[in-house]
């Protein structure tokens, strides 16, 4: 453009000599005319110098030509040339060839006015051409006057033109430069747009591994799963077929009743077996359920990251057509401004640099026009990567919840498996343990459960090494209990029981074990648990334990709740049921009424005689009986007898029962549908602890109340051993403890006995002596119990 311009220039300069416009032409007149005067004033001082005197033009003086005698010779031939000759013709003196040569003097003159008239003549012409040309001059001045203020105004014109033209291009230059200025931004934007998309790429790109991650995790999950699944399917199979095995062995059982504790053994193994499945299986639901819970917190995720990111896009989109408006807008002004530009070029056809400045920011608006396009561009493009990521993520996202669908299904599936095989367990469980029931039926044992409680804070210390061990065998597990002699070579004395509860079995699991036990209370029988063991060996908190807090409560209260509870269950099947509560304790071999209102046993001499029908039922004369329908009800008893029982501190607890204390239940029911009466009594007792003089320390009344615990104590042993020996003689009248106990020592009663054990090192030998009781007392056959049921009996009103 610039060597356009150039040679332009040039040649545009011929151009404009050959092609001078008529105002042109005025103004280089008007700009020569003084030079022309100046020429034409000189011309005319020449043409003055040539003039003859006689009017002729002269021929002009030859340069360096002598005058001929000076002045005089200019003088001679009549012209007047110059100023100079003027001046010598004027300075010319009249000389004749004597002082009185007038003649001489006068035709001297006379030639001299010829030449002045000649001369004068001469400057008159002179002066009529000057006027004449003076006049032409003043003509030619007026007209070039006009033509330089025509020129002027023209100019004048072209100036406000120019400043017109000056001010709409500042204006456009301001314009422009505010466009560059939005344009920036827009770029900076757009920058900042690309940046956030970059992030908002590497974001999705992270969330894609994730999600591959996850699936990945998904995969062997569900591989563990299909495993589980096959797993439990053989443990469902393993059950069935123990099922059946359990109903054959039932039948069996029934048929021969020898092979029961045989079998008994088996089911125990099996037992264990299923209980060790239960426990994977509870393992694995739990697993299942963490791994379902975070698997749909990882779809929540997901669905919210996949709104996250519509959202994104919608943004983008948004920020697309922005864009394209912006970029459709600028299109608009670069055309604009093309067009203004060549109208610009049209009228001032001049105004070069300030065409190349709106030139280069027209390439400058091009260039940035083209960016924003390519940007544009690349942004689309972006989109259209982010929409297909999009779209895989959803897919994938799809996928993922499909596979967590089929997995939670197939998870909900096991759980339903799951929860059949363990109801199937607890069928199992219950079969086992009703079949185990009436093993012991038939066998007529007294049932023993052995219990260990934790060590107390103040034992810790001085037990470093634990002198109970349980063993772990399957066959053995939950039912052996084995004392070490911590002495050198002091060897372990090994127990076994129809149970052992650990120091970590809460009174629930103690209780779920005897339920069925309390049960057959409702079904007419007699039942009988009563808990043995030295002092502070935990038979209170076996027996009642704390009745008002929930997971405390003992045997007692929870035997009481499930009975109330079993009695109304059954009114739907027609039975109604009455009962009675009664409680005593055995102090210092004297029968005390707990429930007696007013001071217990205060100054009346109650005897309170103990007496046994033909049909092994106990009564005591004298005792209070109370009619009972609810565990409320009971409570309050439980409370009254508390408060009235006999307690003190001894050196080995701080509350010490020093009475046996004996809760009694009788239960009638009838069901006027089948014309069924039974009679079931429900005995449990809390025996006051056995323990060495020496350790109690016991003086005075507290001395005489040991003595009288370890008599009866004493007596039992007695009992047990004679029932054991297979005695004649049963001496139970030795002691009211025994007397109380017969029909549940000697057959006709369903009996279980706890025998409590302190862990501590201390307590070692009372722990031995318990549990050496304790086997006596397993080993004991009592007879085969039997419901006390009778047809068309009413209970007595
Ligand atoms: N299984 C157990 N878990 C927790 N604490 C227990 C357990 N067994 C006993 N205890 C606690 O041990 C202490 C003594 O227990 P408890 O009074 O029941 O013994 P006891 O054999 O009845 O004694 P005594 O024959 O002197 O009446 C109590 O504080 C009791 O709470």
């Amino acid at each position: 453009m610039a060597t356009y311009s150039s040679r332009k220039g040039v040649w545009g300069q011929k151009e404009n000599r050959q092609q001078e416009t008529p105002a042109e032409k005025k103004r280089k007149l008007v700009g020569s005319a003084a030079a022309g005067l100046k020429v034409r004033s000189h011309r005319a001082a020449l043409s003055v110098v040539n003039l003859r005197v006689d009017g002729t033009p002269g021929r002009p003086m030859e340069a360096g030509t002598p005058s001929k005698g000076g002045t005089a010779a200019a003088v001679g031939d009549g012209s007047c040339t110059d100023a100079e000759s003027v001046d010598a013709l004027l300075n010319l003196k009249m000389a004749g060839k004597t002082k009185f040569d007038f003649k001489g003097k006068s035709e001297q003159m006379m030639d001299y006015i010829k030449k002045l008239r000649a001369c004068i003549r001469a400057f008159q012409e002179l002066d009529t051409n000057h006027v004449r040309e003076n006049l032409e001059q003043s003509k030619q001045i007026e007209v070039e006057r006009q033509r330089h203020l025509q020129a002027e105004t023209e100019m004048k014109a072209q100036h406000h033109l120019l400043d017109t033209n000056n001010a709409e291009l500042k204006s456009l230059i301001s314009r422009l430069e505010q466009e560059l200025i939005k344009e920036k931004a827009a770029k900076q934007v757009l920058l900042l747009a690309e940046a956030k998309h970059t992030e908002t790429i590497r974001a999705r790109e992270k969330e894609r591994a994730a999600l591959k991650e996850q699936m990945d995790k998904l995969q062997s999950e569900l591989d563990s799963s299909g495993k589980q699944v096959s797993s439990l399917q053989d443990i469902n199979k393993r059950l069935q077929e123990y099922n059946t095995s359990l109903q054959q062995y039932n039948s069996k059982l029934q048929a021969d009743a020898s092979n029961a504790a045989e079998a008994n053994s088996r089911i125990q193994k099996e037992k264990a077996a299923i209980m060790e499945n239960l426990s994977t299986l509870r393992g694995t639901t739990n697993t299942l359920n963490v791994q379902l819970a975070a698997a749909k917190a990882s779809i929540q995720e997901k669905v919210q990251q996949h709104k996250e990111a519509v959202e994104d896009s919608a943004r983008l989109r948004l920020e697309l057509q922005r864009f394209s408006e912006d970029r459709d807008q600028l299109s608009n002004q670069i055309s604009a401004l093309a067009a203004e530009n060549e109208m610009y070029k049209e009228c001032t056809g001049k105004s070069v640099a300030e065409i190349k400045l709106i030139s280069s920011k027209a390439v400058a608006l091009e260039e940035s026009y083209s960016s924003a396009n390519e940007h544009i561009r690349a942004l689309r493009q972006q989109l259209d990567i982010v929409q297909r990521k999009l779209e895989a993520a959803e897919f994938q996202l799809e996928l993922r919840r499909g596979e967590c669908e089929s997995t939670t299904m197939k998870y909900e599936e096991m759980v339903e498996r799951l929860n059949e095989a363990e109801q199937k367990v607890k069928e199992g469980e219950l079969l086992r343990k009703k079949l185990h029931n009436t093993i012991l039926e038939l066998k007529g044992n007294i049932r023993v459960f052995c219990r260990v409680r934790p060590l107390m804070v103040e034992e810790e210390d001085g037990n470093e090494t634990a002198i109970v061990q349980y063993p772990s065998s399957t066959e053995l597990q939950g039912r052996a209990i084995e004392l070490l002699q911590p002495t050198a070579g002091g060897g372990k004395h090994s127990f076994t029981f129809d149970k052992v509860f650990g120091p970590e079995v809460k009174q629930g699991g103690v209780f779920e074990e005897i339920s069925q036990l309390v049960q057959s209370a409702l079904d007419g029988y007699k039942v009988c648990i009563f808990a043995y063991g030295q002092t502070g060996s935990g038979k209170t908190h076996t027996m009642l334990g704390n009745p008002d807090v929930p997971d405390e409560g003992g045997v007692i209260p929870r035997s009481l709740e499930q009975v109330f509870e079993s009695s109304q269950t059954l009114i739907s099947q027609g039975w109604k049921f009455s009962m009675q509560a009664s409680m005593l304790e055995i102090y210092n071999e004297t029968i005390r009424d707990l429930l007696v209102k007013g001071p217990v046993n205060g100054d009346t001499k109650q005897m309170y005689v103990v007496k046994h029908d033909a049909n092994g039922n106990t009564t005591v004369s004298d005792l209070t009986l109370v009619e009972v329908t609810t565990w409320k009800e009971v409570s309050s008893l439980l409370h009254r007898a508390s408060q009235s029982r006999s307690t003190g501190k001894t050196c080995m607890n701080e509350q010490s029962s020093r009475s046996h204390c004996v809760f009694t239940l009788r239960i009638s029911g009838v069901n006027e549908d089948t014309e069924q009466a039974v009679h079931g009594v429900l005995n449990l007792i809390d025996l006051a602890g056995s323990e060495r003089l020496s350790r109690s320390g016991a003086t005075g009344d507290r001395l005489k109340e040991t003595q009288a615990i370890n008599k009866s104590l004493a007596s039992l042993g007695d009992v047990i051993m004679a029932i054991a020996n297979k005695d004649p003689h049963v001496p139970f009248r030795n002691s009211k403890l025994t007397y109380l106990l017969q029909p549940c020592l000697g057959g006709d009663s369903k009996t279980l006995m706890f025998v409590n054990i302190s862990p501590d090192t201390k307590s070692l030998n009372e722990s031995l002596c318990s549990l050496r009781f304790a086997a006596k007392v397993n080993a004991c056959e009592i007879g085969i119990p039997h419901r006390q049921t009778a047809l068309g009996i009413r209970p007595s009103s």
